[in-house]
């Protein structure tokens, strides 16, 4: 009879014996999308994993009930096993799963769906478990992944539409952005204070003309930055078609115009730019559907739902075979997710576009991290050289987020439900002009 494989009897062994998964909650500003406004706080899991090495390493995750309950079906599943065999965690977690009951989505308010859910959950496994690897070795995790490319990882500026400050609570230190000028004056802080070298608006707010106005106020006042519009699948394929031959040569690529494969290949037949995706291709499953149907030019990666930092390099690997672009994909996000992405970035060669980030949305107060680990200049961020992920857990803050987390209430996140709340009328559409 063949008898499993299993390294870890022959090897130095780390095996897990518990995980900890923490949800938190921190600030967030009332950001516009087009399925409605970020809610006053965000929520993500810290996800810690424990081994008989005595060492243990952190992912970072959506904090949604639903995949709460899917993290801990999957934490129950792992004890026992290896975390130098990130393949035996991902068919335990595979396994676990198939018991999966639970409702609900995973943090991203709609805008992602299809996404794997065995990947999703897996993510933070991985990534805790390159930490604890890293850890054991005294090496980076970028040095795991096959060697960091590059010392520092540029990143890009994200814009949004955003009211003053939540409704019944004081103005935040943004200030409202509901027009061009408005968009440029925040352009100009963010530029000012990170160095960014290319900028991308959240669109899928206001009529496309308005929002094609803000892209040329922002080509005029920043001459020689590369800019991106994101307007999150709400625009029909003809609406997505006239704003792509009005913005042919400003943009550097047009990201998500249109919902689904076949309306994005249909805009790609027309428009002479770069179209981009973290909707319309968002697990493996839909790569060779969107390849074959010529839809997109970059893929938006994003190891929060493309199952980790060595998944998504198998990603990066199918995006250079195909002759396709690379970019990175975010939402709200803490100081353990920063690390995984940077060094993920840093040990992918074939990276074409800046990275985007939420980080400056963040209150720099709030993070389960050590305050000043990261900084940006000139847009970038330097690839932590410490072993694992290289990030300290503040297990006060932690803690601090997490009762955050207990008090505010919020539970899932719910973009539209917010709007729907605080503007009766408001209806979800997509596409909506
Ligand atoms: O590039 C994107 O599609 C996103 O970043 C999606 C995000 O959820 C963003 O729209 C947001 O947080 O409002
Ligand atoms: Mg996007």
């Amino acid at each position: 009879m063949n008898q499993a494989y299993d390294p870890a009897q022959h090897l130095n062994q780390a095996r897990i014996t518990g995980v900890s998964i923490t949800p938190v909650a921190f600030k967030d500003p009332p950001l516009l999308n087009t399925v409605g406004v970020h809610e006053p706080f965000a929520l993500r899991a810290i996800v810690e994993v424990h081994t008989d090495a005595g060492v243990s390493g952190f992912g970072e995750t959506y904090g949604d009930a639903g995949h709460l309950a899917r993290l801990q079906l999957a934490a129950a599943a792992l004890p026992g096993t290896d975390v130098f065999n990130i393949n035996a965690l991902r068919s335990r977690i595979a396994q676990a799963l198939e018991q999966d009951t639970s409702q609900g989505g995973h943090g991203m308010s709609g805008m992602v769906t299809g996404s794997s859910t065995a990947d999703r959950v897996l993510s933070p496994f991985d990534v805790a478990a390159l930490d604890i690897q890293g850890k054991l070795l005294g090496r980076p995790v970028s040095d795991l992944l096959g060697g960091a490319v590059r010392g520092s990882v540029q990143f890009s500026g994200y814009l949004f539409y955003k009211w003053a400050g939540h409704p019944g609570q004081a103005e935040d230190s943004w200030g409202a952005a509901l027009d061009p000028e408005g968009i440029v004056r925040q352009a100009r802080t963010m530029v000012d204070a990170y160095g960014f070298s290319a900028l991308k608006l959240k669109a899928g707010v206001f009529p496309p003309e308005e929002e094609i106005a803000a892209m040329h106020a922002l080509r005029a006042e920043f001459p020689d930055l590369p800019l991106r519009i994101d307007p999150n699948g709400a625009w029909t394929v003809e609406t997505s078609i006239r704003v792509g031959k009005e913005l042919h040569g400003v943009l550097e690529y047009l990201e998500d115009p249109t919902p689904g494969i076949d309306g994005m290949a249909a805009v790609r037949r027309e428009v002479g730019m770069p179209l981009a995706t973290n909707m319309c291709v968002v697990s493996f499953a839909d790569v060779a559907p969107a390849v074959a149907a010529g839809a997109v030019d970059v893929i938006l990666s994003d190891h929060h739902f493309w199952g980790g930092l060595r998944r998504s390099q198998f990603l990066a690997g199918i995006t250079e075979t195909f002759g396709l672009g690379l970019s990175m994909h975010s939402n709200s996000h803490l100081g353990i997710s920063l690390a995984a992405m940077v060094h993920l970035a840093a040990a992918t060669p074939k990276l074409d576009y800046a990275c985007d980030t939420h980080w400056p949305w963040k209150d720099p107060s709030e993070d389960v991290i050590a305050d000043g680990v990261f900084t940006f200049t000139g847009g970038a961020v330097q690839v932590p050289t410490g072993p694992g992920l290289g990030v300290e857990i503040d297990r006060d803050a932690l803690e601090r987020l997490h009762r955050q987390y207990l008090d505010c209430g919020l539970r899932s996140r719910d973009d539209t439900g917010y709007m729907k709340r605080l503007h009766p009328s408001y209806e979800l559409q997509s596409p909506r002009w």
